[in-house]
């Protein structure tokens, strides 16, 4: 963890490049920092600002602090001497306890709000150890500069996550903080040591249930490299191996076997394809008189083996050229070929149904395409479909469909499942959104389409595609103005917005380039709130006032009426970004 004061120096420069343009320049960065500073620029977050909230209704009873205590009272003395504080936090970065015998330490902690009940998730203070080790789930040191807001600068601080071993899950964060000139190499190691102390004493803890589940867990680990997953009741271990393996219609099928020979007893295997597209065997038996299972997953072949040319973007006549667009499209057309039904999940306007329908044409042109909404006669719709050798069918949106409409896909999908008529089954749904085991063990792959914003590169190729099939044969392209602005912005509704935002442009420009001016307000700001109705109506005048000006703050404030420091801080407060390019006729 050296940090010399040439490297601060570097770092300095380096963040300053990045607030003014936005790209982070090729200097050895500690993993992990330039993501999150991406990540808090992304958001809109304030560089100079350290406002973290204060939460009252933290758990400070439970089992992590009971198991930290004895950890965090040793640390305190050994560390009495040392100008360092050593922090607790829960799994999201809320600070349940912090130890510090330095006083000018302690002060400044105070100051900023390091303490007790306040939150350091990365959404509220920007890059931190805390914040940024619970955003990559892996331990993070971060020191001065490194810091995205400048209040952080004058610290450094190593962050480790605390894994509860019996569920698998993250239980909490134990951070390690000092001076940033202060800065000692031993404090990543002790903060991993003290989280890994503290993991061992959650696991002394548990009750004999969970130690008995753990023992089989443990024995079934000593035979060799498989994935692991042990289940009794709602309790579920699970090892690393597994969580890489599976995805979250893989931990359906596990429930829905375990449940089966919990029931029926004996020991089952099946052949099954991953969510990944992986083909695997699953191996359960029954342990505790019936009262949980071991899983042992192995993968029996590759992923998508025979080896064949990858799919991309292009083949399907989509727009996008980003590693992440490029791996889901060929994921998909992996899927269809398989034949293997899935659920497809991503945020609103990510290009789901797209997707579903380019893979479809690519393969089977002349074979059925239907797609099955959540607003009509789902029962009919399914009762209609017997089934189509090589069609295709969109569940879209599985998520709204009613209890009785899904009842009726799960029928049908049993009835179309085998024989000469089997369609590929694509079910569509919002990222997040909670579906019955029922379903989603009928659905063995689950791929997620990528916000835009994780690819916002693809956006240089998604606009002239939309303009293309919007612009009814005109003569009209984007700027490089207009195209920076598109590429600044977080796209929450995805292409569907992209492409709503290109149409109201082309209403602007008829012909020619579309300059900044000729975008919805909307795509002159970065991140931020939910605004209310009236700020949402500030912002835009405020926008219009910064276009019509050239951007002019000054000028700008006059036409409204506002005075200079008041645009100045709600330009700020709303994230706006003001594009201008060099004069274009229309
Ligand atoms: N890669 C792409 N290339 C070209 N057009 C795309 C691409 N991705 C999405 N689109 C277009 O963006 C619009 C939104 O896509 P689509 O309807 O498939 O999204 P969705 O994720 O299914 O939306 P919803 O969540 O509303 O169901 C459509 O007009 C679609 O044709």
């Amino acid at each position: 963890m050296a940090y010399s004061e040439d490297s601060a120096e570097s770092v300095t420069r380096a963040r300053e490049h990045f607030l003014e343009t936005g790209v982070v320049p090729s200097i050895p960065l500690r993993p992990g920092i330039a993501d999150s500073w991406r990540r808090c620029s992304l958001a809109g977050m304030g560089c100079d600002d350290l406002d973290p909230p204060y939460f009252d209704d933290l758990d400070t009873e439970g089992r992590l602090m009971h198991a930290a205590q004895p950890v965090l009272d040793g640390l305190e003395e050994t560390l009495s001497d040392a100008t360092m504080s050593v922090i607790l936090t829960d799994t999201q970065g809320r600070l349940l306890d912090r130890r510090v015998s330095d006083g000018a330490l302690r002060r400044h902690l105070d100051r900023i709000r390091f303490a007790p009940g306040f939150s350091y998730a990365e959404e509220h203070v920007g890059t931190n150890g805390i914040g940024t080790a619970l955003e990559t789930q892996q331990l993070a040191v971060v020191a001065g500069g490194e810091h995205f807001t400048s209040p952080l600068h004058a610290l450094a601080c190593a962050g480790a996550p605390i894994n509860d071993r019996l569920t698998g899950r993250l239980a909490g964060l134990l951070d390690i903080t000092s001076w940033s000139t202060r800065v000692s190499p031993l404090m990543p190691a002790l903060a991993r040591s003290a989280a890994g102390a503290i993991e061992r004493r959650l696991l002394e803890l548990a009750s004999e249930r969970e130690r008995t589940l753990l023992e089989a867990f443990m024995a079934a680990e000593r035979h060799g490299g498989q994935a692991i997953i042990t289940v009794a009741d709602d309790l579920t271990m699970v090892n690393r191996r597994a969580a890489d393996l599976l995805g979250r219609s893989d931990h359906a099928i596990v429930r829905d076997m375990v449940a089966e020979i919990l029931r029926a007893g004996g020991e089952h295997t099946a052949s099954v394809v991953l969510s990944r597209g992986e083909p695997a065997t699953i191996h359960c038996r029954p342990i505790e008189a019936n009262r949980g299972a071991v899983v042992e997953i192995s993968v029996t072949g590759r992923r998508g083996s025979p080896a064949r040319p990858r799919v991309g973007p292009a083949d399907l006549k989509l727009a996008g050229t980003s590693a992440l667009f490029a791996n889901v499209c060929a994921d998909l057309a992996m899927l269809r070929q398989a034949g293997t039904w899935l659920l497809l999940e991503g945020e609103p306007g990510v290009g789901k149904l797209a997707l579903a329908r380019a893979v479809h044409y690519r393969s089977a042109p002349d074979r059925l395409f239907a797609v099955i909404e959540s607003t009509e006669d789902v029962a009919g719709r399914c009762s209609a479909t017997p089934g189509a050798p090589g069609g295709t069918v969109v569940l879209r949106h599985v998520e709204r469909f009613t209890d009785n409409a899904r009842a009726a896909v799960v029928d049908w999908l049993d009835n179309v499942a085998e024989g000469a008529n089997r369609v590929w089954v694509v079910a569509t749904t919002e990222i997040g959104s909670e579906l019955p085991d029922n379903l989603l063990s009928r659905l063995p792959a689950t791929l997620t389409v990528p916000p835009l914003r994780h690819r916002i590169e693809d956006v240089r190729e998604l606009v002239p595609a939309l303009l293309g099939t919007s612009s009814l044969g005109r003569s009209v392209s984007c700027g490089p103005a207009a195209m920076r602005a598109l590429l600044r912005s977080t796209w929450p509704g995805n292409v569907a917005e992209l492409a709503h935002a290109l149409r109201h442009a082309l209403a602007r420009r008829r012909v020619g380039q579309i300059q900044p001016e000729d975008l919805p307000e909307s795509c002159h700001v970065t991140g931020g709130r939910v605004l209310s109705r009236w700020e949402a109506i500030e912002r835009d005048a405020i926008i219009r006032a910064l276009l019509e000006t050239d951007d002019d703050k000054a000028a700008a404030a006059d036409l409204l009426g506002i005075s200079r420091a008041t645009i100045y801080r709600k330009i700020n407060v709303y994230g706006i970004n003001i594009e201008t390019g060099p004069p274009v006729s229309k």
